[in-house]
């Protein structure tokens, strides 16, 4: 065994409203999975109606925030804002946020820094493009997206890596848990050879990409495969399977 405690979060995106988030957590409160974290992150417009009715057991987080605490920054959530209302927990660097918003790599790491000093625990992603697995480039893809976090972080326990394949989100189109496994076990040599071997050895490192009731399990018994990072199906009552999934 690892030490590494199973770790599932559900990324609602832009998805939800009071009705079907009703749904969502009344599902969620039935949960008894103590040896596993679960972390679900609705809209920001939505995290407060979420903290005050989500059982304990289930954290809440952002799925994006900014790089300072206040100011002239339109439209913008601040760390400080996300602690205020009881959440603790934030996504950064999400592919939609680097290819539908054209987040840089530098900009993920200022969120990624300002958002541990301020106290939050952070899911940073990362995850190649097609064209970039086709050509062969996946590890130098991650590597770099790597680098950039890994220099922002001094507290790793407040850490938890989401590898996310671009061409997997969304798609239906699984990673197979081989091609999860390999990137995941060369993520974690990463992490020996470029911070440390604890740090390595007790980061959690989840994959996200199309995972389903269907497929977690599998993918679950990947060894450096920590749990998961879930978006479609985590609106829907399968869910519970996937927090269950290296039961
Ligand atoms: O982006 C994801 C989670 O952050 C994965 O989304 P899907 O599970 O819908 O492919």
């Amino acid at each position: 065994m690892s030490g590494r405690r199973f770790f599932v979060g559900g990324n609602f995106k832009m998805n939800g409203n009071k009705s079907s988030l009703d749904d969502i957590i009344t599902n969620l409160n039935t949960v008894n999975s103590p040896e596993t974290d679960v972390v679900v992150a609705p809209s920001p417009l939505y995290l407060d109606y979420v903290t005050n009715k989500i059982t304990s057991q289930v954290k809440v987080a952002a799925q994006n925030c900014y790089k300072a605490a206040k100011g002239a920054y339109t439209g913008e959530v601040s760390p400080a804002m996300l602690s205020d209302v009881g959440v603790n927990w934030v996504i950064l660097g999400h592919s939609e946020r680097r290819h539908v918003f054209n987040e840089s790599n530098e900009l993920i790491g200022q969120k990624v820094k300002h958002a541990l000093e301020s106290g939050l625990s952070v899911i940073p992603c990362i995850g190649e493009k097609l064209d970039e697995r086709e050509a062969g480039v996946t590890e130098q893809v991650v590597f770099e997206q790597m680098t950039f976090i890994k220099d922002n972080v001094e507290d790793w326990s407040k850490v938890v890596i989401a590898y996310e394949p671009v061409w997997a989100i969304g798609t239906g189109k699984t990673a197979t848990p081989g091609q999860a496994q390999e990137v995941h076990e060369k993520l974690r040599k990463w992490l020996a050879d470029n911070v440390s071997d604890d740090v390595s050895k007790s980061t959690r490192i989840i994959y996200g990409g199309s995972v389903n009731a269907g497929n977690c399990k599998e993918l679950a018994k990947g060894k450096d495969i920590d749990g998961f990072l879930v978006g479609g199906a985590s609106l829907k009552p399968e869910f519970l399977d996937i927090i269950k999934a290296n039961a």
